[in-house]
């Protein structure tokens, strides 16, 4: 059985590129320290639109798989080497905006039954043993099924794999110690598009988005952690760049397909929403109170 690192972090995202828009630096800081970073993407994307033209011949099937690719780039340019679909490659589909005919397909996540969805998830826990696990919060950061499905089976697979009861053939139950929900405080958004607002007439993006736009927006007394990822902000538009077929980069802004234009963020900001949280201030590391609490490496 590999030995993994004391430290074992375990992100849940919908589609291949929101990880590096919400997470790169955090997931490029804590690869470099030697923490053990596994992302677990839900959907490959089948039905994302595809910015550059020589692309855009690219749709459902042939689309996910070349989103995979751009997912394995990304994750290079991060220096995490493990990243998984959950259930496999193609296992749930990209279920398209809400309010779409897409989410009526059977095949997409939308569709999938939670407690299955996270079983799928249950095992990659109790393989890696994570202490902290990041998703989103309830609404998905802006309302994508995929984003609230995604939220949705991450927390109950973490509940499900603290149970002794629950599937003994998914492995032994871990119970992971720490969970956030990504966020972005109102008022560090609402100084990126103040910035923004001035050289937006320089940027290739004819328009701005606005600061309700950003997934996870809240006030700024929810934000229980900061993880200043300045050291890799390099790092996290490089694998931003990677998802080619969603996203534009001219840092520090990028735009999606939309071409709204909107600030790329290197000091990433979470919510504790279980687990003890350290100290009075904010913290500064994810794992904070917990690699002493681990029952130690495999
Ligand atoms: C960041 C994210 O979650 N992207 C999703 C999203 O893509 C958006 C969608 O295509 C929308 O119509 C565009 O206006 C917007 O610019 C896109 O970011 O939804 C896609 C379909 O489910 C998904 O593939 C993509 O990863
Ligand atoms: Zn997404």
């Amino acid at each position: 059985m590999t030995e993994l690192p004391s430290r074992r972090l375990l992100l849940v995202h919908a589609h291949p590129d929101d990880e590096a828009i919400n997470n790169g630096t955090t997931m490029a800081r804590y690869a470099a320290e030697g923490a053990h970073v596994t992302l677990v993407t839900c959907t490959l994307g089948q039905r994302g639109e595809v910015i550059p033209p020589g692309l855009a011949h690219l749709s459902g099937e042939a689309l996910g798989d070349h989103r995979r690719t751009e997912l394995a780039a990304a994750m290079r340019e991060l220096g995490v080497s493990d990243f998984r679909s959950l259930g496999g490659p193609g296992r749930y589909h990209d279920s398209g905006m809400m309010g779409l005919p897409d989410n009526d397909d059977p095949r997409c996540f939308w569709q999938a039954d939670v407690d299955e969805a996270a079983a799928d998830l249950v095992r990659v826990i109790r393989e890696v043993r994570p202490q902290v696990l990041v998703t989103y919060d309830t609404n998905g950061g802006y309302g994508h099924p995929d984003h609230i499905q995604a939220h949705r089976v991450a927390m109950r697979a973490a509940d499900l794999a603290a149970e002794p009861g629950f599937g003994p053939e998914l492995g032994e139950p871990w119970t992971i110690a720490k969970i956030y929900w990504n966020r972005v405080p109102r008022p560090v958004a609402e100084e990126g598009f103040a910035r923004l607002k001035d050289v937006l007439d320089e940027l290739p993006f004819p328009a701005s988005a606005a600061v309700d736009d950003v997934p996870g927006v809240v006030d700024d007394s929810l934000i229980t952690t900061e993880i200043d990822g300045t050291p890799f902000a390099a790092a996290k538009a490089a694998a931003m760049r990677a998802h080619a077929t969603q996203i534009e980069v001219v840092e520090p802004w990028f735009a999606l397909s939309n071409q709204l234009a909107q600030p790329l963020f290197v000091v990433e900001y979470y919510e504790l929403v279980r687990g003890e949280h350290e100290g009075p201030a904010r913290e500064t590391d994810l794992f904070a109170g917990t690699v002493e609490k681990d029952e130690g490496v495999r």
